[in-house]
């Protein structure tokens, strides 16, 4: 009997398999799952049925071996596998193709193990909570001005401690990689900050060194502050400074409260002062209307004992008048002398104040001037020459052969030379010349108001004296001898230009010998 067509369509599963089943009933066949696949293949026309099962069986086949060889460990899945397959028992075949696909799936990483990759695993976790806590107490603690990365770097620090699989330990790692790019953000803008607050206080320093034409003593703070933030911020020149500042100040502080009390007495005592003077003053115009008085009655009266009583009484007045003015005179001197004490307590403590400023300007081995001290002083007599048109000159000095002794006798005896030498300048130049250590064994010596051939006598006669007050190493005479280049400084030209010339000259005599002073060239102004 021919079959009905029926027409379908062939891309609608539902309609196919109504079909196939329909078939099935038409031409008796019964409905086992090959028999439904046959038809089911040839309504919808793939090739015929036992060719393409025979294909599906040859690939099944060709898994299992696959399987045999390269996953050994699943060899009992395998092993079913092929059972089922060899009985088309196809719902086995699947369930043992479904079971091998999980055994297949890739696995988490989990702590290995077997002995050496458990210590592995262990050293892991304890290089992650190493981590971890790195980043809570030693990255947090540094990012307090700034909570947003405190909580970006604590929320890491957790991601880190439970990043038990590799793909958590990636995130881990690039969250890692977030917070060092934020942190360097922020230090660049910390770095900003810190420079910008750097030259506003230069400016300010700057400002109040500008409105302090005479305060000595607070100019050599600010100097020193001035020295501590122009170059690099370091932790140590920074404590160095504050430790002096605080020395200089606590001493000021208690100078200035003496200074003061001075002060307050010095007034009290001119004030008692003027008003001595203004009571003796009253009297004497008291004595004065009596005498007036008496005088009157004198030209009023003709008789002698009314002149007697006049006279006897003028003598009163007169011998009480001197007794007065004898009183307050002693009081006048009394008070003319506690005046002038005060005063001098006064210049006293300005000179304290005074020499403390020179504290932070002195070097201290030798208590001549530092580098700071040398600027102002340079800077005050360069000024001073130009306005007086006055000579002015510098002195270069270096000691000669000084690694020398240094080698033979020890760094302190080294030390021990140079205060020397400085102590023997100071006896040898003018109270208004000044020295100061320009580093190492290197002085200079400004001598205001000086000629070149004067100056250059001045140092001549320096050296002579240092062969006759010797330096004593222990009790053995030592002599020290310099090498000096003198330099006449021209009206306008910088400290350094004239310091360059005196260099100059200095070096010309070490290498002429050494032990000797040579004078350098002058050299044109410098423009401005
Ligand atoms: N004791 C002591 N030595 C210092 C000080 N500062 C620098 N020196 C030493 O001074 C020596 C200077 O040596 P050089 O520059 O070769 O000079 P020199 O030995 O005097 O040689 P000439 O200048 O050619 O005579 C070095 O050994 C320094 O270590 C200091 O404050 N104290």
């Amino acid at each position: 009997m021919a079959e009905p067509s029926v027409k379908i369509d062939l891309s609608n599963p539902t309609e196919v398999a109504r079909e196939t089943l329909r078939r099935l009933a038409m031409r008796r066949i019964s409905p086992t799952p090959d028999n439904y696949q046959t038809l089911y293949d040839e309504i919808v026309g793939v090739p015929s049925a036992p060719a393409n099962k025979a294909s599906a069986e040859t690939a099944l086949a060709g898994l299992v071996s696959d399987l045999q060889e390269h996953h050994p460990a699943l060899s009992a899945q395998v092993a079913s596998l092929n059972k089922a397959i060899s009985k088309r028992d196809w719902r086995q075949c699947s369930w043992q193709l479904s079971e091998i696909a999980v055994q297949l799936k890739p696995q988490p990483v989990r702590p290995p193990v077997d002995s050496g990759d458990r210590e592995q695993g262990e050293n892991l976790a304890q290089l992650r909570d190493l981590l971890a806590k790195t980043l809570e107490f030693g990255v947090a603690s540094q990012l307090t001005h700034n909570p947003h990365l405190v909580e970006q770097t604590q929320q890491l620090a957790v991601a880190v401690r439970e990043s038990g699989t590799a793909a958590a330990l990636l995130k881990a790692a690039s969250g890692l990689k977030n917070l060092w790019v934020s942190i360097e953000l922020q230090a660049s803008d910390v770095h900003n900050q810190q420079e910008t607050l750097k030259r506003i206080l230069l400016l300010l320093v700057e400002n109040i060194g500008e409105l302090l034409d005479d305060d000595t003593w607070l100019r050599g703070q600010l100097d020193m502050v001035q020295q501590v933030i122009a170059g690099p911020i370091k932790i140590q020149s920074l404590q160095e400074a504050e430790k002096r500042l605080k020395e200089v100040i606590y001493k000021q502080g208690m100078v200035k409260h003496g200074l003061r009390e001075a002060t307050a007495t010095l007034k009290a005592t001119m004030t008692t002062f003027v008003s001595r003077l203004s009571d003796v003053l009253a009297a004497n115009d008291e004595y004065q209307g009596k005498i007036s008085t008496h005088v009157e009655r004198i030209k009023g009266t003709e008789d002698v004992r009314e002149l007697n009583r006049i006279l006897e009484s003028l003598i009163d007045e007169t011998r009480s008048a001197q007794a007065d003015n004898r009183r307050a005179h002693d009081q006048l001197v009394h008070e003319r002398d506690a005046a002038l004490q005060a005063e001098s307590r006064i210049q006293e403590l300005e000179n304290q104040l005074a020499q403390m400023s020179t504290l932070v300007r002195e070097d201290p081995l030798t208590h001549s001037l530092n580098r700071r001290g040398l600027d102002d002083e340079f800077a005050r007599e360069a000024s001073r020459a130009d306005r007086y048109k006055a000579p002015f000159c510098i002195a270069v000095l270096d000691i000669d052969n000084f690694k020398v002794l240094n080698d033979k006798r020890g760094h302190k005896t080294g030390d021990e030379a140079l205060i020397h030498l400085v102590k023997i300048a100071r006896e040898e130049l003018r109270l208004t010349d000044h020295i100061a250590r320009m580093g190492g064994e290197e002085f200079l010596i400004i001598l205001p108001n000086t000629p070149l051939d004067e100056a250059a006598q001045i140092v001549t006669r320096l050296q002579r004296s240092l062969t006759k007050k010797y330096f004593l190493d222990n009790n053995e005479k030592v002599l020290i001898t310099f090498s000096a280049g003198i330099a006449e400084r021209i009206a306008g030209e910088s400290q350094e230009a004239s310091i360059g010339r005196a260099d100059g000259a200095m070096y010309e005599a070490k290498h002429s010998g050494k032990n000797r002073v040579c004078v350098a060239p002058a050299a044109p102004a410098e423009a401005g």
